[in-house]
């Protein structure tokens, strides 16, 4: 193979996971030959017919070319028809090899917000597929034979083998001009499709809160200027594309035509039989297919290798995950040393040089208004946030190189936008592994909700859907606790687990807080409610993301009372000073 294929091939993860089709390619590529030889099969029966048998008036000889042509016409068939089965296969081969890998890339983009939604990212990955497997992959198949027809137009006669090739450059070019032209009309257009029905899907997940407060009109304006210019993009492209497609159709009529009469100039000469000229029409039209088909496939081969670019750098952007990095299961340790996190678009970190240790067994308390990143700390302790500099260490061990999937089932995180998924409240509970129905009970009655959901008609396995309109906020979130508490977690981080629950709810919670602390747990309650700082071990505050005070609970407490009365004392002197902070040794 040559070092330009080679390098191709070589180039990312995707080139060289096409590269592992080879074999396919290569047993399309000999069937491919087959057909195209044999394509020349009714050429020489035309040849024979005209020249041998209507000249010698025998039937016998026509039946046995007619029988001999039938049979070259089946394994043509046969050849055809094994080539498209192969590539089908290899197509849901091809998905099933990239799906998953595609899966996990376009998550950890979404999670990092830096990617296209996962939904784009799989209808490349169907656009890639399908032209790999489609008609459009045949012209490339096909084209490298049409110098042999071309050959025999030139064994027919010199003449009709340069007006062959005088198409077959005409059709070159107009190949190539269409490309130059549409290439960037027709991406603007596929992008700015995307770009609708991402917009519409977005708000129709919205829709009750755009129904409430009657958002539609304004959203249907904004979603009208995107459609708009959508349609003005895809027209524009369609445009083009026709208009190339009508000149080539032109060319392509010219083509026959002129391929007969260029014939019947060298019949009229004498220098070609009747059959030669009627088999030359015949085959110059084969020999320009594959060009002919090339200018009509160009717009999917267009559309499939800017698919293929941006699936090329979403791989890249996301490596598969090093699963040799699989540990001990860890103690729940954990170190944060001088922490940074940050996000594109700000000017300032949102955490700044955080520091702060959490052993096993106690529980942290984290205090701070609004906007103070107690959830972007949050985050940094589940290693979801991107961009964070300094250590996270869990068991002394940096996390971002433990498995996901060997230290998920250690970790227990509830958000404070709670995501309940498709699946009975069991498997909920249970994460969608395989549902352990002791571990399930036990996290719910931690939680406070077994008795509830006893009471649901298919109780357990209650589905989501159904239970949606079941379930209130508070018990949504018990819920969200009960997946969190599941399967004895390590590490746990509950970022206002408190904020929907009553009275009732708030003591479920402490006491679930409490015997997660008995078991050895490391607690993380991100709170604004008081009455957590009851159970807490350390409490840490947080303000701006500093860190204001952190320390033992009683000893952070008492400072800030001496620093309340402090503040007291000198305010009919002065104004208190605003912000200030004290980290108490911890
Ligand atoms: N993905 C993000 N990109 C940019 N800025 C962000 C992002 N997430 C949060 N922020 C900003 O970081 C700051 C801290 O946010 P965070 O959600 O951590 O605060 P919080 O203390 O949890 O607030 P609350 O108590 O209201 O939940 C805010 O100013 C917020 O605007």
């Amino acid at each position: 193979m040559n070092m330009a294929v080679m390098g191709f091939f070589a180039r990312s993860e995707l080139a060289a996971t096409l590269y592992a089709f080879r074999r396919e390619f290569l047993v399309v590529g000999i069937f491919s030959m087959v057909a195209n030889v044999l394509m020349l099969a009714p050429t020489l029966y035309m040849l024979q017919v005209y020249d041998r048998v209507l000249a010698s008036r025998s039937e016998l000889t026509l039946l046995v070319i007619s029988l001999l042509t039938l049979f070259f016409f089946a394994v043509m068939a046969f050849a055809e028809w094994s080539r498209s089965r192969l590539l089908v296969r290899a197509g849901v081969r091809l998905d099933a090899v990239l799906s998953t890998r595609v899966f996990n890339a376009s998550f950890e983009a979404n999670l990092s917000h830096s990617g296209a939604p996962a939904q784009r990212a799989f209808n490349e990955l169907t656009e890639v597929r399908q032209f790999l497997t489609g008609n459009g992959i045949f012209a490339f198949f096909d084209a490298p034979w049409a110098p042999i027809y071309i050959g025999v137009l030139f064994f027919l006669h010199p003449f009709l083998g340069w007006v062959s090739i005088g198409f077959a450059l005409v059709q070159a070019a107009l190949a190539w001009f269409g490309h130059r032209r549409t290439v960037a009309p027709a991406e603007a257009a596929a992008k700015a499709s995307l770009d609708v029905n991402l917009y519409l899907q977005g708000k129709l997940r919205n829709a009750e809160v755009v129904e409430s407060m009657g958002m539609l009109a304004g959203l249907r304006e904004r979603w009208a200027r995107r459609h708009a210019d959508y349609m003005e993009r895809q027209g524009a492209s369609q445009a083009l594309t026709h208009r190339i497609n009508a000149i080539s159709k032109w060319v392509r009529y010219c083509q026959q035509s002129f391929a007969l009469g260029a014939g019947a100039l060298l019949v009229i000469d004498g220098q070609l039989t009747a059959g030669g000229m009627i088999a030359a029409n015949v085959l110059m039209t084969r020999a320009l297919a594959p060009i002919d088909q090339m200018v009509n496939t160009w717009r999917s081969f267009i559309g499939a290798r800017s698919a293929f670019l941006r699936l090329e750098k979403l791989l890249q952007a996301h490596p598969e995950r090093d699963q040799a990095l699989s540990r001990v299961p860890p103690t729940g340790q954990v170190v944060l040393r001088d922490v940074v996190a940050s996000a594109p678009g700000r000017a300032e970190p949102i955490l700044k040089q955080l520091s702060l240790e959490a052993s096993p067994g106690t529980i942290t308390v984290v205090l701070g208004p609004s906007g103070s990143g107690k959830s972007t700390l949050a985050r940094v302790l589940m290693g979801i946030w991107p961009d964070v500099a300094g250590e996270v260490l869990l068991d002394g061990l940096p996390l971002a190189g433990w498995s996901r999937a060997e230290l998920g089932p250690h970790l227990g995180y509830l958000p404070q936008d709670i995501e309940l998924f498709d699946g009975t409240i069991a498997e909920n509970i249970a994460r969608f592994a395989e549902v352990d129905s002791n571990k399930v009970i036990e996290a719910a009655r931690s939680a406070g909700l077994h008795d509830m959901i006893l009471r649901f008609p298919k109780g357990y396995d209650t589905p989501m859907g159904e239970a949606g309109s079941l379930l209130s906020g508070g018990q949504r979130q018990r819920v969200g606790l009960a997946r969190a508490i599941y399967g004895d977690p390590a590490l746990i981080v509950l970022d206002e687990p408190n904020a929907n629950l009553d009275d009732v709810g708030e003591a479920a919670l402490m006491n679930a807080v409490r015997q997660l602390k008995a078991k050895g747990c490391t607690v993380f309650l991100i709170t604004h409610r008081p009455g957590a700082v009851a159970v807490a071990d350390q409490l840490l505050m947080l303000r701006d993301g500093h860190v204001h005070c952190q320390g033992p609970r009683d000893a952070v407490l008492a400072h800030l009372q001496a620093q309340a009365q402090a503040q007291a004392q000198a305010r009919p002197e002065a104004p208190p000073s605003a912000g200030a902070s004290a980290p108490l040794p911890a």
